[in-house]
């Protein structure tokens, strides 16, 4: 059936309307079309009539102005809608969901020897991404470049990396973003809730990626506070402080009680071993016994609390042998729950946890170097593994995690791989100076373009949350691991959260400059003010983005305080699966390679043969 059938929308108005009939009416309309039906869309209008019956019926049809409220749209055999602001050029045009139309759109934008963004001569209309505006809605007068590309694209050569070459046009007033579910709306197909092992998880992966500090010293300071004399800024700082000091301090309190108890387990059972042995005639019940009892006398605790509580500490010590220590330190509140009403213990726990546990131990040793301070209660000796920046690190399924660089070993690199992650880009100051290209002069750098709200760097003051993880908040790490695919792709990203559709994952971190020519570059700028982010010795985990051609994630621009930033935004992306953007045409053009992303619909899967 066409995938505009099953689109939410379509679903949406039949039950908003009570119309039994459209859905059957549009998929026999569909079916009509054949072939051609794979370009339509379906234009959704308001007409204003005098009453509710039939004017539009009874021949007023040439005095019915009807107001379109937008358009559903099928591109990869993915629905998406596109709204009246992202197709402000169609308005004139003949109808959107036209066939000829979109069969006949011309390009008009100039074609340059670096950027193919210019280069749309192709006669379809090419989906990048599914979001994107049909190219025929995009204003020409604005187009801009988006993405260069390379001769030498070769996977993995860290020199020719993630050419990202997606045409992305700057629609300054009409920027479109995937849009957050709205959950009032209940017409959405059913998706699976979450189980308690997969909250359980994500809560363990949320909490390492926190700025949670666990630490085994305690402070215990108390700023001199006076409520009766009103509270400065200073002082409201200071007991802010001192309320972060405490809530760490109580993480850590709280951590080292469930180490101790699952150690208690492990010696518990060795004490019941011990006890066998020293009385050679007990049962292996009354050595239990026994050694519940000697534990009772020193806790002074009946032998049923013990008994409640040793379930409990059952399940840290089980969580502990699965995921590794870590996975109980930074289990959170949520664990105790979990262990007292054993929600999931059979479901494979054990499984997931143990899949986790190297990758885990990567994460908490490098955001959290402290953390094993918490282990020295019940193993001295433990020592750091893992050093360095989190994302020097490539997680394997199958075995320990390796040093980044290890991975492009077979390219015999003569300087080894080299690559320094940076949080922000770094500007080309040979060539650009102090002037940013990124700035645009044009825009406001205090307001925000989508929102229209106040952008300030201090988070007191700024009122723009388009994209919070990144601009105007608190930002944490985001909870990503570069891992080793299996498919052949040798690196990708994968999130250990979920990422809600909408969000933005990181931004697009690397080297602004300009003239690089032959390797994978991201075109910013304007024609007049072009500049590229080379991300070939320096960037962020966003170099290691894989291509799709059902992506789950997008590039996307965004203005920030008037600079340019591109950001890579979630199209909805489930925890424990890889981050993807689809490269474009321009791309994969260039690139003599098969894509292996695996899809159906893969577009690029004999792409080396052609
Ligand atoms: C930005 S890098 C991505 C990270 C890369 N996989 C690595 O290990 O460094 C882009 C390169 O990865 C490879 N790649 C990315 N997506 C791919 C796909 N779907 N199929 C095949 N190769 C892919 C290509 O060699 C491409 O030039």
């Amino acid at each position: 059936m066409h995938p505009m059938v099953h689109h939410p929308v379509v679903n949406k108005l039949a039950v908003l309307f009570e119309n039994t009939d459209f859905i059957p009416s549009l998929a026999s309309l569909l079916e009509s079309l054949g072939p051609k039906g794979e370009g339509v869309c379906l234009r959704i209008d308001a007409v204003l009539c005098a009453s509710s019956s039939t004017l539009y019926l009874n021949g007023a049809k040439e005095n019915v102005k009807p107001l379109p409220l937008g358009w559903l749209s099928v591109e990869n055999n993915h629905a998406l809608t596109i709204t009246p602001g992202q197709t402000e050029s169609l308005k004139s045009s003949p109808r959107p969901g036209s066939v000829s139309q979109l069969d006949n759109v011309e390009c008009q934008s100039p074609v340059t020897p670096q950027s193919l963004f210019y280069e749309c001569h192709s006669p379809r209309r090419k989906t990048v991404s599914g979001l994107r505006p049909s190219v025929s809605s995009i204003p020409l007068a604005r187009t801009e470049p988006s993405v260069a590309d390379s001769d030498s694209n070769d996977e993995d050569d860290p020199n020719s990396h993630g050419v990202l070459n997606q045409p992305i046009v700057r629609q300054l007033h009409s920027a479109r973003f995937p849009q957050r579910q709205n959950p009032t709306t209940g017409t959405e197909a059913p998706t699976l809730q979450p189980s308690s092992i997969d909250k359980l998880i994500c809560g363990i992966w949320r909490q390492v990626h926190s700025p949670t500090t666990l630490s085994v010293s305690f402070p215990d300071r108390r700023p001199g506070i006076s409520l009766s004399t009103g509270v400065s800024q200073e002082v409201f700082r200071a007991i802010s402080g001192l309320c972060k000091e405490y809530y760490n301090q109580s993480r850590s309190s709280r951590a080292l009680e469930m180490v101790v108890q699952a150690h208690w387990v492990e010696c518990y059972e060795a004490r019941i071993a011990s006890i066998a042995l020293e009385h050679p005639s007990c049962t292996k019940t009354e050595a239990r016994i026994m050694a519940l009892k000697e534990a009772c006398n020193t806790l002074a605790w009946q032998e049923k609390e013990l008994r409640n509580r040793l379930a409990i500490w059952r399940g840290y010590k089980e969580i502990k042998d699965s995921g590794g220590w870590a996975s109980l330190v930074f289990a959170g509140s949520g664990v105790y729950r979990f262990c007292k009403y054993r929600i999931g213990f059979k479901d494979g726990l054990t499984t997931r946890l143990r899949h986790i546990a190297s990758s885990l131990e990567v994460a908490a040793d490098t955001l959290h170097p402290g953390w094993r301070d918490l282990l020295r209660i019940v193993s001295p000796d433990e020592q750091r593994r893992y050093f360095g920046h989190p994302h020097e690190w490539v997680t394997v399924d199958t075995g320990p995690p390796l040093p980044l660089n290890s991975t492009y070993s077979h390219l015999s690199l003569p300087e080894g791989f080299q690559f320094e992650f940076v949080d922000d880009c770094v500007l080309d100051y040979d060539i650009f100076g102090q002037d940013d290209p990124r700035r645009v002069p044009q825009i406001d750098p205090d307001i925000c373009e989508i929102c229209g709200k106040k952008q300030a760097d201090d988070i007191v003051t700024n009122q723009c949350y388009c994209f919070p993880t990144l601009f105007g908040s608190v930002r944490y790490p985001p909870p990503v691991q570069l891992y080793h695919t299996a498919s052949g792709k040798n690196n990708g990203v994968i999130a250990r959260c979920q990422f809600e559709r909408g969000t933005a994952i990181a931004e697009f971190v690397g080297y602004i400059t300009r003239g690089i020519d032959g390797l994978d570059v991201m075109m910013g700028g304007t024609q007049e003010r072009p500049y590229q982010i080379f991300q070939g010795k320096m960037g962020n985990f966003t170099r290691f983005i894989n291509h799709s051609c059902r992506p789950n994630s997008q590039f996307q621009r965004f203005y920030w305080r008037g600079i340019e930033r591109v950001l890579v935004v979630s199209r909805g992306v489930p925890a424990g699966n890889e981050i993807t953007v689809d490269y474009s045409d321009f791309y994969w053009r260039k690139l003599k390679k098969n894509c292996l992303c695996g899809e159906r619909a893969c577009r690029y899967a004999h792409q080396a043969e052609s």
